[in-house]
């Protein structure tokens, strides 16, 4: 770029997602869409990528961990996945979780749905990575007993801490898990999760009334848990899948929806969340002065 032209702030950059793939994730594809249909850049990387360090998670706004049946579920869904975050050493001589712990704290966003969101819990980034050795909660096989794959409604916690929720009240999408029932491992942590607002979205009926009643709550989960946060609210994770109702045709009730309101909005309820984060990262990159500038400034 010939000087002069550079942008005077970083809101001018691209917001940029890295979605990983590989291993038997199987939606980074939708995952991608909703971040360019929202205004961002989507890169898909395979995980053996960042694991030897040809790419660099830092060089990204936010990491994704896509849903899928990553090593087919064997050992509990997620579970290998973590582990290769938490133990496999990078080039740099640290662990994957140790580089999203400094991404979190430069201000990064690390998203997980569905298996993606049971790999961010057996890691221990949610609800709290604090470094603890034992994980607080875990998800596991449904109440049913079977795979669950039905559209969902959900309540979205007014005191959640994620900038993709801000807004927003309920939102449909469709689950489609084995392994989506949240288990708390104390009454403590049961108290901190809804003390803080951890808990951020809810199943509930069609008035929007948090429900355990089944399928409404579809896997039985604790506190008819959807989705959690971190603290920090840079670290979010849901069972359902937003990715996946990006557009008004995306839904089974399409058409009678059409034929009632043909003047509605043709988006999906889940392209929301991907536009609040890429909003949301430009409105905070608009109050910082790229590096060019602040130099300029500092001479
Ligand atoms: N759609 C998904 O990501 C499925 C997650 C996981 N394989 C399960 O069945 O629970």
């Amino acid at each position: 770029m010939v000087s002069g032209q550079e942008p005077k702030t970083n809101n001018e950059k691209p917001v940029h997602a890295l979605v990983l793939t590989g291993f038997g994730i199987n939606c980074e594809e939708e995952l991608a869409a909703a971040y360019r249909l929202a205004g961002g850049v989507a890169t898909i990387v395979h995980f053996n990528e960042v694991l030897s360090g040809q790419t660099s998670i830092h060089d990204y706004d936010v990491l994704n961990f896509p849903g899928g049946f990553s090593f087919g579920d064997d050992l509990g869904s997620g579970v290998v996945m973590a582990n290769k975050v938490r133990f496999r050493k990078l080039p740099s001589g640290r662990t994957l979780l140790e580089e999203i712990g400094a991404f979190i704290q430069a201000g990064g966003y690390v998203v997980g749905i569905c298996n993606g969101f049971q790999m961010l819990v057996k890691m221990g980034l949610l609800p709290d990575f604090a470094g603890q050795q034992e994980r607080e909660v875990t998800l596991t096989h449904n109440a049913s007993g079977r795979y669950e794959d039905r559209w969902v409604r959900l309540a979205v916690n007014p005191n959640n801490r994620s900038p993709f929720l801000k807004g927003l009240t309920s939102l449909e999408v469709p689950v489609r898990h084995g392994e989506g029932r949240l288990v708390i491992r104390d009454e403590a942590i049961r108290s901190r999760i809804l003390a803080e607002g951890l808990n951020c979205l809810t199943y509930c009926d069609s008035t929007g009334c948090e429900t355990a009643e089944y399928p409404l709550n579809p896997n039985g989960a604790e506190l008819n848990c959807a989705g959690l946060t971190d603290t920090t609210g840079h670290v979010f994770g849901l069972m359902p899948h937003p990715e996946a109702f990006l557009s008004l045709y995306n839904h089974p009730d399409w058409a009678r929806r059409k034929r009632l309101d043909p003047a509605a909005s043709e988006e999906g309820d889940g392209l929301k969340l991907f536009r609040n984060i890429v909003e949301h990262i430009r409105q905070t990159r608009a109050t910082q002065p790229t590096e060019a500038a602040a130099n300029q400034v500092s001479l």
